[in-house]
């Protein structure tokens, strides 16, 4: 016999006649939940949907061979040896997966004031893109523009007397994107806020033969707390001196996205990007509203680490967490999303689930 509360279900007391279950009818004309009453109806109505076609799987490169390394504060995320980010490329393709974006943790010993190694044209990321394209030519291969990778002091820029230079800067940074697009870079990313740089990136890869590859810009990049896993993962955590707020936005601010992106796009970027993703989802919507022009979100590290962190301690359903976090960027109005999830998000999408 079914036992509830210590008492046997069947010698409960019947509902008293006027009970909680016996209001009238409101008589409504329009009831929203007839659209949800059946799956096949739901997705008959359904507005948004993440598709693979969506995704950009950022990866992150080491030195090394045949080895792939954990990052403590990204649980699933690797540090990948170039034999292996190929392996990785391999799978975007299997997955379907039209673009990936590439990472690296440079060596310390390569680390140095200006941030030399970003130009030099056989630095891990110029490696890389070489043996992906070598092996899947077909795959989009996004490189970011940055100096943090590179710098002693972790800014994404030259510092001098405690300042961040921007012409100077962008100078770099041209030879920088010049190296990306020689070894075969199909989209150059520049993460770095400094004024001006997507028009002449633009300039010297029209001048130099590279009318082809494309520039989608961090466009309206805020100085947040959410990238501190990524600085984990290139390493850059430790050596950043200060923070960033003399040249990435303050995340008060949304008029200011506005002019950033038409900045960017009158500079002749073909792509532009909000960051991070599910903080700043007013924005994507601003700006997409605002320009109609390709959007991206890059849903970054600190986002990804808060989701899997709640998933590791059985505080949310990754069945549902994952898809329904990328949505949103979808339902805000981006075209796409970078996102650490893109193998998963892929996996599920062709299972359907
Ligand atoms: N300029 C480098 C760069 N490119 C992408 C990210 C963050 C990505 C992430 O957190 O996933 C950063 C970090 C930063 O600006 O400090
Ligand atoms: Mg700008």
């Amino acid at each position: 016999m079914a036992i509830k509360f210590g008492r046997p279900i069947e010698l409960r007391e019947q509902a008293p006649r006027s009970s909680v279950y016996d209001a009238p009818s409101l008589g409504l004309s329009t009831r929203l939940r007839r659209n949800r009453k059946s799956e096949w109806a739901r997705r008959l109505v359904r507005e948004n949907a993440v598709t693979t076609d969506d995704l950009i799987w950022p990866l992150f490169v080491v030195e090394g061979d045949n080895a792939r390394t954990p990052i403590a504060s990204m649980p699933g995320v690797e540090r990948l040896t170039i034999d292996q980010v190929v392996r990785d490329a391999e799978r975007a393709v299997a997955l379907g997966i039209p673009c990936i974006a590439l990472f690296p943790y440079t060596d310390p010993a390569l680390r140095d004031e200006t941030g030399s190694e970003a130009w030099n044209g056989n630095n891990l990321v110029c490696q890389s893109v070489r043996a992906i394209k070598k092996e899947f030519p077909d795959l989009g291969v996004l490189c970011d523009v940055a100096l943090d990778p590179y710098t002693s002091h972790g800014h994404d820029g030259l510092l001098q007397g405690g300042r961040i230079l921007n012409d100077e800067t962008v100078a770099v940074l041209v030879r920088q994107a010049l190296v990306q697009a020689e070894a075969g870079c199909d989209v150059i990313a520049p993460s770095d806020m400094m004024d001006g740089r997507v028009g002449a990136i633009r300039e010297a890869l029209d001048d130099a033969g590279f009318g082809d590859v494309q520039i989608m810009a961090y466009a309206a990049k805020y100085a947040s707390a959410f990238y501190g896993p990524f600085r984990d993962a290139i390493g850059s955590a430790k050596a950043l001196n200060g923070d960033k707020r003399t040249y990435q936005m303050d995340p008060a601010n949304s008029d200011e996205a506005i002019r950033e992106v038409e900045l960017d796009l009158a500079e002749g970027a073909d792509m532009v990007m909000v960051k991070p993703g599910m903080p700043y989802l007013d924005i994507i919507r601003r700006v997409k509203d605002t320009f109609a022009v390709p959007t991206f979100a890059y849903q970054v590290s600190g986002e990804y680490a808060m989701i899997m962190g709640a998933i590791n301690n059985g505080w949310l359903d990754r069945d549902r967490v994952i898809m329904e976090s990328l949505v949103a960027f979808k339902r805000a109005g981006a075209d796409g999303v970078l996102t650490y999830f893109a193998p998963e998000a892929a996996e599920r999408i062709r299972a359907g689930r």
